[in-house]
Order: C-alpha cells, then structure tokens, then sequence
C-alpha cells in the first residue's frame, strides 16, 4: 500500500467471541460510546447471507459486509482490501470495529495489524473476546477456535450471566482465566462494558506463547448452509421445530439465524437461537428480502441437508393450514 500517512493512526478494536455469544450486542453498546466519533464498522458473517448488517447500529457508523469466508482465511485478500479502501475513503475514520466470525481465529487478524504496512496507519487498540457463559464450557471443550479466541483477548466479556447459576460463575471465570491469565475478565449481561474500556492500551502480544496449537487451522470444520422458503412461515410451528433440533442436536448445530416473514405479521422477523434458545423478534428499519421470501442459517458439523430440508418444510404456514382439512 503507498498510500499518504493519516494525521492519527485509525484505532482498531477487533471483537471476536463463539457464535452467538453477544458481539453484535457489545458493539452497539460500543458504537453508541463512540457516537461523535467517525466510526467504522468491518462485519464478518460465517455464511453468505448477511443477517447481522441488519442488527448492527448503523446510525453510528459506515459498514463494510465481508461474507466470502471467515476473515481469517481471507486475510491476505478481502481484508487488505477493505483496510485499503478505508485509508482512501474522503473523511478518515477515529475508530474500526471489526466483529470477526464466531469461528474465526484471531491470532492471524492480530499479526497482520503488527505488519509494519499496516500499524503504520492502523493501531489496534483492544481484541475483546465475549463468551456466552451458559454453553462455553462445553465449547472450549469441542471447539479449538473458542479456545484460542480466549487465548489472544485482552478483555474477556463473560457474557448471559443472569443465564446461568450465581454459584457457577466464580468456576466459569477460573476456567477462562485458565486459558488467558493476562487479560481483564468482566461479567456481563447484553454484553454492556464500561466505555472506558476503549481507551486501554493493548499490551504487546506475542502469538507463540499465548495461544494454543489449533491440529486443523483453515478449512473450519463447521459448516453454514443457506434455506431459502417462498412461503409464509408459522410461528409457532418454527419455534417449536428449532428448539426440538437444537435440543436433540446441541453437539452438532451451533448457531441459527434467519429473516422470515411470518403468516401473523405484516413485520419481518428475526429468528436466532442462543445457546439452547431460539427467539422471534420483529425487524425494525429496511429489509433487502422481497416479501414473502425468508431466509435461515444455520451453522454446525455434520449438518445434513435433507434433514434440515424437512423441518423448514413443516414450519410452511400453508402446510399446518392444509393438515386442518
Ligand atoms: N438473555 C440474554 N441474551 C443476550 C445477552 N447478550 C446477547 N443476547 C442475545 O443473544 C443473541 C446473540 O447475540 P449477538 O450479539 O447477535 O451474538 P453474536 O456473537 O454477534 O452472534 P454471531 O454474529 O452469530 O456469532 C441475541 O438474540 C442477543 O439479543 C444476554 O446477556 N442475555
């Protein structure tokens, strides 16, 4: 990059954490700190469809959407790219945000921010890492990436706590303090984190000693797949439907989100699950998805199509009326 050198470096803020365990949510509460800042936003969605665009505050901020692949497999390409765009944008930002995917491993985003081409317009402040208290010790123990995504934070956000059991706290803080004993630890519910965290320097990082050897880096051994229905959704029949698979599935699907368009209301929807529940809010603000067409994610290993394929079918709000006749 020969690019001309900003007055400030651009601060970097990099937010990793597992797959639903409240980034998104931590970064409103972030951007509406930052709200007389120009900010910046680089979101990364595990799938290619974006959902989270939708969730994000963007009142607060410019976005950048990259859905080609968790980011750290992209780095060399996509994310230079976009970090080139951001240093030739007209009006250069305070603050980058960057919400990597829930499967992504930070070791590497943190490395290219230490390049020299690179930390010398970009500084990065703080990687948070925020951690779904009611499902992490379960994934530490079936996911490397979750991990070494504890490994290299520097503020570990444990995060659902009003989820889980007072008593289990003081245990689930010792057994992430066992993977990082560097970095600060605040529990948390909707991911809501002192503003002042943000003006923290990062300590200086060195990969070799701090995160653990993943066996298999690059392909991720989750799967996204993309359902795409014409048809209006029943509510009740998709509730249900989703919480019988993430109970009998908990082992294998990690993580559903979607935009639908239900048969009792004229409002897109929202439909994700966190942990083992799965949740139905209406959408405010513009929706790129054409009425009646809605769209479900899910994410997990060895997810077959066909099955799921099934139980989308039975959440058709023409086929619950038809078993009526
Ligand atoms: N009950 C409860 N729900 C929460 C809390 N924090 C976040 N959530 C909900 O958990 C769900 C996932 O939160 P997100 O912020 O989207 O999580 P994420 O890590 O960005 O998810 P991905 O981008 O899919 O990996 C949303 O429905 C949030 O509203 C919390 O402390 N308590």
């Amino acid at each position: 990059m020969t690019l001309p050198t900003p007055p400030s470096k651009i601060k970097v803020y990099l937010l990793t954490g597992f797959l639903g365990a409240g980034k998104t949510t931590v970064l409103n509460g972030l951007l509406q700190a930052k709200k007389d800042e120009e900010n910046i936003i680089i979101e990364n969605e595990f799938g290619k469809v974006s959902i989270d665009s939708h969730l994000v505050e963007t009142r607060y901020c410019s976005l950048f959407e990259m859905n080609n692949g968790c980011i750290c497999c992209t780095l060399d390409n996509e994310l230079v790219e976009v970090l080139a765009s951001i240093l030739n944008a007209e009006v250069q930002p305070d603050n980058l945000f960057i919400e990597a995917s829930g499967v992504a491993d930070p070791g590497g985003i943190i490395a290219l921010f230490s390049q020299e081409e690179v930390a010398n317009f970009f500084q990065l402040h703080q990687v948070v890492c925020v951690v779904d208290a009611t499902v992490v010790e379960d994934w530490m123990e079936e996911i490397p990436e979750v991990s070494r995504q504890l490994a290299a934070a520097d503020l570990i956000v444990l995060n659902k706590k009003s989820l889980v059991s007072p008593s289990y706290l003081p245990q689930l803080t010792q057994l992430v303090q066992g993977v990082n004993s560097l970095a600060e630890i605040m529990v948390t519910d909707h991911g809501i984190i002192p503003h002042d965290i943000l003006t923290k320097q990062k300590k200086p990082w060195d990969p070799a000693k701090t995160i653990p050897e993943v066996e298999a880096k690059s392909p991720h051994p989750l799967k996204s797949m993309l359902f795409e229905v014409e048809e209006l959704i029943d509510r009740e029949m998709l509730l249900n439907q989703l919480t019988l698979s993430f109970f009998l599935s908990y082992h294998q699907l990690y993580r559903m989100k979607g935009l639908v368009w239900l048969s009792d209301s004229t409002l897109p929807h929202i439909v994700q699950t966190h942990g083992r529940q799965v949740h139905i809010a209406p959408l405010e603000g513009e929706v790129k998805l054409p009425y009646p067409k809605s769209q479900l994610i899910f994410i997990g290993k060895g997810l077959e199509r066909k099955s799921l394929e099934r139980k989308i079918q039975r959440t058709l709000a023409s086929q619950k009326s038809n078993s009526k006749l």
